[in-house]
């Protein structure tokens, strides 16, 4: 089986967040990721993971203004100066946190602005991201990510394109996050996907389809999927970022079958 993470903005959600590190090292994970660690001080975290005897596995990029909104603002022109910035804060708390990935988000699409300045800020934003986090030997991750369902006008939207523009960033540390939840629903041909981009792919999620629950709870062959990976060597980790149906104990089940 694959190392998986439990993923705190889903998993453990009954408890406020500095407890739920405890709970996910007692549920038997190695390591952990959630979105955004920015409102609590590094030092406090890297204490809630030391305490765990946790790994700190990915968080996101700042994703401009969450509350408003903005899903990132990496393909967004004009806002270069503030992406900097987040890449530096950043930074900071994967040093403190030992973490060696950060997912940046691509940003909705803005009206008006044509499809090639949107790529061009992109890459660029992606390749001064890549080139700092090369620096601490850590990758920096871009998720393709359903605009149907779950995240509406949001940029990078298509798996294949998300391979594509991780080619053209062109710098080793670049690597697609690949949640299976968003590519069943963008595409499906999971298996297909995975062993035709194996070599760029540098983080798996996971959650069933519909609903964003455990799996076993739709219609993804998880188990078919976990010996695929196992089979084609795969060694990095997989994200559980699933709504629990229930509590996140009770919703644990698929993982010790
Ligand atoms: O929504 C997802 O899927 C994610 O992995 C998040 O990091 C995006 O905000
Ligand atoms: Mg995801």
């Amino acid at each position: 089986m694959p190392k998986f993470a439990a993923n705190l903005s889903f998993l453990f959600a009954e408890q406020p967040f500095p407890e739920r590190f405890a709970r996910a090292a007692a549920a038997g994970f190695a390591g952990v990721e959630y979105l955004f660690p920015y409102a609590w001080p590094a030092a406090e975290i890297a204490g809630w993971l030391r305490d765990a005897g946790l790994q700190q596995v990915l968080f996101n990029l700042p994703p401009g203004d969450w509350a408003a909104g903005e899903r990132g603002i990496a393909c967004l022109p004009g806002r270069e100066k503030e992406f900097a910035a987040g890449v530096e804060q950043a930074l900071a708390y994967a040093e403190a946190l030992g973490c060696r990935r950060v997912h940046c988000l691509a940003g909705l699409r803005p009206a008006g602005v044509d499809e090639a300045r949107l790529t061009a800020t992109y890459i660029a934003n992606l390749r001064h991201a890549a080139d700092r986090f090369a620096a601490l030997g850590a990758s920096v991750l871009i998720e393709p990510i359903n605009s149907r369902i779950d995240m509406p006008g949001y940029w990078l939207d298509d798996v294949g394109r998300a391979f594509s523009l991780c080619a053209a960033v062109d710098r080793d540390n670049v690597r697609v996050q690949l949640d299976l939840y968003h590519a069943q629903i963008i595409q499906g041909d999971l298996a297909r996907t995975i062993e035709a981009n194996l070599e760029r792919i540098g983080h798996i999620q996971i959650a069933d389809n519909p609903g964003r629950h455990e799996p076993g709870s739709g219609e993804i062959n998880y188990p078919f999927l976990f010996a695929l990976l196992d089979r084609l060597g795969y060694a990095g980790w997989v994200g559980c970022e699933y709504q629990p149906m229930t509590t996140t104990e009770a919703g644990l089940a698929w993982l010790t079958k």
